[in-house]
């Protein structure tokens, strides 16, 4: 086992230590008159208010990741089919019944249990992103990510999501931090073809820097500062217009892209409206492209195929990191892809993430569901083995006790909050210096939105020319050497994630040979056992059939051996069971 050793590993494993001071009660007229409901008028009656609850650590305990899980009805095709619904759900857990067939293909059913922190249907932003919205005023960066099969619900389950945050991000920049100088910031693109588009701006075509700290920027990238509801839906419709869709196999409408739609809170520094606003806390939402791409074998265009590469690299990148997480590695392999590097800051430092995964409950899509949830399954253990049991024993309960507690007690008063963030911050500070860097590139580009006006976009962009140091070297290329040789090492990532691929292909092909060798060898026997059967005959083809076999086998251990070796070159080997 590796031992973890980075900053961005401790940063991973600290618990937040922000939180120490307690929350007063409000004194806040239009809050108290409200105290015996506990409901302030066009408040809501939802997590959002109630996961203030008493002081900033219990809401600092909410999980690190969470996995849910959500199953879409069985639709129209699969009704035609006779497609039958497989998976039982249970609160929190549930059982795919899967059909297989014996060696003398008789039929019995395989059950697959799984247990998850919710198996959702209808409540999914109240389980998943209501909790979170509060502590992005925190310093927070949270993810929440949609993956899946095609045609499994995840654009369906991802899109009400960011307008639901929104309108709880402005009650509470309204009601609770009123006045506090924090603003909201929508952007929205896309990764296509391990490309990135811009979705609010007629498809732009943006660029991904990582500067001399590691800190990802996405050059050209337009924000909206958004004040009311109404805009930020207009905003998301006219990205989601934009994104790149086709037909599949499995889906009329399919998603070719990942969509990352994020929601920015920034404060105004020293309340001077003139300054560049300073990053407070992002929430993305992230709703991935199907995750069978690779492998759908429908698809016989050149294009889609190559759109299923890309993604399946992007998808194999993201497992990588979780495992890499997982395992304690000292580098985590994030610029295996696009997806991953604009993901980075969702899994270091005060972060949180929640994934929802979307399965049909088809039988004919049992193999994807199983995939789906053993992926859930492996990103769920992440936050088994890294967070102690106590605090996600803590976090759940919290988010029960919280449920009982009035608002008149749950809203903290403004200069509380004030000192806690202004403790944050400095904290912040000392660990890292993104918003440093983040300022920097403000003082580069003034910002160019209104006093009152919506939809002026802020350009994040930063012209080549602005950012030459005095040296003549551009900052985005002085990459540190460590990161030359982390360059290196992520080429070798890509050839190793394909290589993976490779070998379960061909597992997978071996053993449908097998069974195929398999029946050939249960017709012999029945023929042997027929009388007259021809002796020669027999041994012939019980010949033949062995020496297939044994070079389907000798085949097989041959490429695992070469994997083996491999891992063990870039030191990725975790056990000797691997
Ligand atoms: N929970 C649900 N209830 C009812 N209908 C649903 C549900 N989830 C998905 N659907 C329907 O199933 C179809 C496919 O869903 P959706 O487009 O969200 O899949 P997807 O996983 O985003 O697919 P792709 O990866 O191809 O983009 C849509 O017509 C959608 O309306």
């Amino acid at each position: 086992m590796i031992v973890a050793s980075s900053r961005t590993l401790r940063w991973f494993f600290s618990v937040s230590s922000c939180s120490r001071k307690k929350l007063l009660m409000t004194n806040d007229p239009y809050i108290s008159s409200n105290k015996q409901t506990g409901r302030a008028p066009g408040l809501p009656d939802n997590n959002l208010l109630k996961s203030f609850a008493v002081d900033k650590e219990k809401t600092s305990s909410v999980a690190k990741i969470k996995v849910v899980v959500r199953k879409r009805p069985l639709n129209k095709k699969e009704l035609a089919k006779n497609e039958e619904d497989i998976i039982d759900t249970h609160s929190n857990s549930m059982t795919v019944h899967e059909t297989k067939l014996k060696v003398d293909l008789t039929e019995y059913v395989e059950k697959h249990e799984f247990v998850f922190d919710a198996v959702l249907n209808e409540e999914v932003y109240h389980e998943t992103v209501e909790p979170i919205v509060p502590i992005i005023f925190q310093r927070v960066k949270a993810t929440c990510f949609a993956y899946g099969q095609t045609g499994s619900g995840k654009t369906y389950t991802m899109k009400p999501l960011p307008l639901k945050a929104s309108r709880d991000i402005l009650r509470l920049m309204h009601h609770t931090y009123r006045s506090q100088g924090f603003q909201l910031f929508v952007s929205f693109f896309e990764i296509y073809g391990g490309k990135l588009f811009d979705l609010l701006s007629d498809r732009k075509k943006l660029c991904m820097r990582e500067d001399g700290k590691q800190q990802v920027c996405i050059v050209g990238l337009q924000e909206y500062k958004v004040s009311d509801v109404e805009t930020i839906k207009d905003l998301i419709e006219k990205g989601n217009a934009s994104r790149s869709t086709g037909t599949t196999g499995a889906n009329e409408e399919s998603s070719r892209s990942h969509a990352i739609l994020q929601l920015a809170i920034k404060k105004s520094v020293d309340g001077n409206e003139s300054k560049p606003p300073r990053l407070v806390g992002k929430l993305s939402f992230i709703d991935l492209a199907g995750s069978e791409r690779g492998a759908d074998t429908t698809d016989n265009d050149k294009q889609t195929r190559m759109e299923g590469a890309e993604i399946n690299k992007s998808l194999l990148a993201l497992k990588e990191c979780i495992r890499a997480l997982d395992n304690d590695k000292s580098h985590i392999p994030f610029r295996g892809s696009k997806l991953t590097e604009v993901l980075r800051d969702s899994f270091v430092g005060n972060s949180r993430t929640v994934m929802i995964s979307c399965i049909s409950p088809s039988s004919g899509s049992c193999e994807h569901t199983l995939n789906t949830l053993r992926y859930a399954d492996r990103v769920k253990s992440l936050s088994k083995g890294n967070t102690s049991k106590k605090d996600v024993l803590s976090s759940t309960l919290n988010l029960k006790e919280s449920t009982t507690v009035p608002l008149s007690s749950v809203l903290p008063v403004a200069s509380a909050y004030e000192d806690d963030a202004n403790d944050a911050w400095a904290e912040q500070d000392e660990r890292d210096d993104f918003d440093a860097s983040e300022e920097e590139s403000y003082e580069q580009e003034k910002p160019i939105w209104k006093e009152n006006g919506k939809l002026e976009p802020y350009n994040l962009s930063i012209s080549e020319d602005k950012i030459q140091k005095p040296n003549g070297q551009t900052k985005w290329r002085d990459m540190p050497k460590s990161n030359l040789k982390n360059s290196h090492s992520d080429n070798d990532l890509n050839a190793l994630l394909q290589e993976e691929e490779d070998l379960v292909n061909a597992h997978r092909k071996q053993v449908e040979e097998t069974m195929n060798i398999v029946r050939e060898e249960m017709n012999l026997l029945v023929e042997a056992d027929q009388p007259g059967n021809q002796l020669d005959g027999y041994v012939t083809r019980l010949n033949a059939i062995l020496s297939q076999k044994a070079a389907g086998i000798l085949q097989l251990q041959n490429r695992l051996a070469h994997f083996q070796k491999r891992l063990k070159e870039h030191n990725v080997l975790v056990s000797s069971g691997y």
